[in-house]
């Protein structure tokens, strides 16, 4: 089990710790604030009903988190430090100062800072190789970006394994490698926020309007294209030379109040809290985390289902935790029902009654399918030369609830294999809490002509395998069963 240190608890700490922990690693939280105990743990159980789910196969099992009054005690022989205490150079000096003086000097020494230059930072350090400023976004246990930022005091294996570690926490690490105030992401977010403050103050706009302006459009596409590319597609036919000649030229038109700051007045200040106020004040900050939460997976397993963007990423995550995940023909005990899905209950699959909704049952025994075919045979080799299993049947029993984040698995039974015909019945369990059924009946065809015919002597072989060794196994209660006619 690897160790990581949170130096500084709050709303990036706490992002941070739980994206460690989540990801298995064990987590000590050094932070002076009394209420960073609480906070974190409200923090966590954000991130535990939403991270989990986001993957399609087990995240590893959750850290040890700890918290610690001596920072020496917190730092001694982990793996990384995190330092996330607020943005005062004097302060983070004095911060890495301690931490250097008590950790490992292989230890990596990320800095959230979302303004110093990693220079500034190693300026005076012990060791200044060891720190590199490593800026997440909020909130950390979700968005992947990480702004990796180092200086010619950073060897390039330090880089690499800092690079490493954060793809295995499912993170994406953009290395900037010529240092700058703010980064790349930061100076894109201080000129809209700068523009933003103007329009309000010039009372074009409301907070609300100018969210609306975002949210509705370029915010969307954002998300999946960035800027270049999107303004490569508007160019139409003609592409980002087209683009560029068309609207090139605005750029010295009064379009921006550019490098400008309004001068945050009391009146200013007043204006713009009490109209975000009146916008979003009905719902708590806990409340607005978990709509933004709710919205970000929607939209992360959205990009995912197209492997694109951060979806992309999801999905280079998922690849490497996979082949630890779910056994096959030889690993797994075929004597009992074989585990053929465990995962977390993504938020999109929970409903209006706040538990997982009916359609995901078929979707999760669809993949469960899915996967016992894989392990008789019937993988995606197999498929593209022609052969395949069509579902003819199905019937899914609702035993129990299951909520965001819960970690449920599938075994399944078969309860025929043999010829054509696949009969199967899946188990459900959330620990050893029987959720669902889904009994399955399949038919074997051939993709050309579209009707059923005998599998390969592989696939026959593999489920006379299966069925010898489950023989003993007793008849599934609920098997067979149907919605009994009213009395
Ligand atoms: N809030 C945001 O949206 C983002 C912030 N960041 C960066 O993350 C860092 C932290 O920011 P936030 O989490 O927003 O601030 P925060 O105010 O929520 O948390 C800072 C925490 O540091 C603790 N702290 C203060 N002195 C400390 C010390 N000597 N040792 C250990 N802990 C100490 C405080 O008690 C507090 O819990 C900053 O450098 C900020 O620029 C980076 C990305 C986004
Ligand atoms: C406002 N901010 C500069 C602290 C923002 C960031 O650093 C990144 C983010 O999460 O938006």
């Amino acid at each position: 089990m690897t160790t990581a240190a949170i130096i500084g608890g709050g709303v990036i700490g706490g992002g941070w710790a739980a994206r460690f922990l989540l990801n298995g690693w064990d987590v000590r939280v050094f932070d002076p604030d009394p209420e960073a105990e609480r906070k974190i743990g409200e923090v966590l159980a954000n991130a535990r009903r939403s991270l989990p789910g986001l993957s399609d196969v087990p995240l590893p099992p959750e850290g040890k988190l700890s918290f610690h009054t001596d920072l020496a005690e917190a730092v001694k022989g982990v793996a990384w430090i995190q330092e996330s205490v607020p943005e005062r150079l004097d302060l983070k000096l004095k911060v890495y100062r301690s931490i250097q003086e008590a950790c490992d000097p292989q230890a990596i020494l990320g800095s959230s800072t979302s303004g110093f230059k990693p220079s500034e930072l190693q300026e005076g350090a012990l060791r200044p190789g060891q720190i590199v400023v490593t800026h997440p976004f909020n909130p950390v246990y979700l968005l992947p970006l990480i702004e990796l930022v180092t200086t010619p005091e950073n060897s390039p294996e330090m880089i690499e394994r800092a690079k490493e570690i954060m793809r295995g926490l499912g993170q994406f690490p953009l290395h900037v490698r010529k240092e700058i105030d703010a980064h790349i992401a930061d100076r894109f977010l201080e000129a809209v926020w700068r523009e933003a403050l103007w329009l309000v103050k010039d009372g074009i706009a409301t907070t609300e309007e100018i969210d609306e302006a975002i949210r509705m459009g370029f915010g969307i596409r954002w998300a999946q294209m960035g800027l270049f590319e999107t303004y490569r597609v508007a160019g139409g036919e003609a592409g980002m030379k087209h683009f560029m000649a068309q609207f090139g030229p605005c750029l010295s038109w009064p379009w921006t109040k550019l490098m400008d700051v309004p001068e945050f007045t009391d009146e200013l200040v007043d204006l713009i809290a009490g109209q975000s106020d009146a916008q979003s004040g009905h719902h708590t900050i806990r409340e607005l985390e978990r709509i933004r939460d709710n919205n970000l997976v929607g939209m992360m397993r959205a990009l995912k289902a197209q492997n694109w963007g951060a979806g992309a990423v999801l999905n280079r995550h998922d690849a490497a935790l996979k082949p630890k995940a779910l056994p096959d023909l030889d690993s797994a005990d075929l004597s009992q029902p074989i585990l053929t899905l465990s995962r977390a209950v993504p938020l999109d699959w929970t409903d209006y009654n706040g538990h997982m909704t009916e359609s995901k049952y078929l979707e999760a025994f669809a993949n469960a399918t899915d996967r016992f075919m894989e392990i008789i045979g019937c993988d995606a080799d197999y498929i593209a030369s022609g052969g395949s299993y069509f579902t003819a049947e199905t019937h899914i029993r609702h035993l129990d609830e299951a909520h965001a984040g819960a970690r449920i698995r599938v075994e399944t039974q078969m309860l025929l294999g043999q010829g054509k015909k696949l009969h199967l019945f899946h188990r459900m369990y959330e620990g050893d809490k029987l959720l669902a059924t889904g009994e399955s009946f399949l038919l074997h065809v051939s993709l050309e002509t579209r009707k059923p015919c005998a599998p390969s002597p592989k696939i026959e072989a593999a489920m006379a395998r299966i069925a010898e060794a489950q023989a003993g196994l007793p008849y599934p209660e609920g098997a067979g069963s149907a919605i009994r006619k009213p009395a």
